[in-house]
């Protein structure tokens, strides 16, 4: 069974005497946690998910039971001599897979990211945002146990803003441990397992109570099943608000990033259960513009 990611006691500074940009880091990711990351501009949020990734050392202290990982980094480097489906095809076989399943899942993650049309561009002709597409799928591609996600949805359109979203929700209810770092406040809102701020060198747990109403953009699903029937577990971890008015009738919310994996979950339960509705809920940003 896959081990919690621990940091003990972790610091690290750049240089001999440089200034500890972090120090005395206590932090656990256990297996399926969506972790956020958050706090101003040069705090060291990049320095921690470094560490995370495990493409820097700590200075002092250690961390153990790194399970296998893949990272985006806050820069991708573009200029590489490959096409785009080339370049994740490499990086597949490194991963295990034969030539062509590997060139067959970078077409298909290429794809649900809207970057088809532009597999076989050099990667050093590509837009930024088409970049980025790249960079978000070769960690996708590796099936990670433990993704750590440095701004990755920066210049991602609209739609890859989205699907990335689905993307964690996914491989977070897969059991793969997600951190992630994301000036915008509204990123898969609601649905972190904890988030954390960087201040003065360490890690503040974010405590305050759940709020009452889900933050950020949710989704509602009504389901039948059968009276006293129990929602399988694995539909219900992201659960915001869960009633059942009428026996058997169950009204769940969740974050909108994560209604695909709860339909998922409910419709190949045995026996599936019956989905009534699904029912996009106004945020407060979308209630003012009315
Ligand atoms: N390779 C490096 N060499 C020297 N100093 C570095 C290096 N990387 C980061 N730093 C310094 O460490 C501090 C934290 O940087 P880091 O990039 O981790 O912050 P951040 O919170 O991710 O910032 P931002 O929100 O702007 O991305 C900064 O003072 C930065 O200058």
């Amino acid at each position: 069974m896959q081990r919690d990611l621990r940091l003990d006691n972790v610091g690290r500074r750049y240089g001999l005497r440089g200034p500890w940009v972090l120090r005395g880091v206590h932090l656990t990711v256990p297996p399926g946690n969506l972790i956020r990351v958050e706090g101003p501009n040069g705090t060291g949020k990049s320095t921690l998910l470094r560490l995370l990734a495990g493409i820097d050392a700590p200075t002092e202290g250690r961390i153990t039971g790194r399970p296998r990982t893949a990272y985006v980094p806050e820069r991708f480097p573009t200029a590489l001599p490959f096409t785009a489906v080339g370049y994740l095809t490499h990086l597949g076989k490194v991963h295990g897979f034969s030539r062509a399943a590997a060139t067959r899942a970078a077409l298909e993650w290429l794809d649900r990211f809207g970057a088809a049309s532009y597999a076989r561009t050099p990667m050093a002709q590509l837009s930024k945002g088409s970049s980025q597409k790249v960079a978000v799928v070769q960690a996708l591609l590796a099936e990670p146990q433990l993704l750590v996600l440095d701004e990755a949805w920066t210049g991602l359109d609209a739609a890859a803003r989205e699907e990335l979203e689905r993307a964690v929700a996914e491989r977070t209810a897969g059991g793969t441990a997600v951190v992630f770092v994301d000036h915008d406040p509204g990123r898969l809102a609601g649905a972190p397992d904890a988030t954390y701020t960087v201040r003065d060198a360490g890690l503040d747990l974010r405590t305050e109570d759940a709020p009452s109403a889900p933050t950020g953009p949710h989704v509602t699903v009504v389901v039948q099943g059968p009276r006293g029937g129990q929602l399988p577990a694995d539909a219900t971890r992201t659960v915001i608000s869960a009633e059942e008015p009428t026996p058997g009738t169950h009204h769940s919310t969740v974050p909108a990033s994560h209604s695909d994996v709860l339909l998922r979950a409910l419709l190949t339960a045995r026996p599936p259960w019956h989905v009534v509705s699904v029912r996009q809920e106004p945020t407060p940003e979308t209630e003012s513009r009315r």
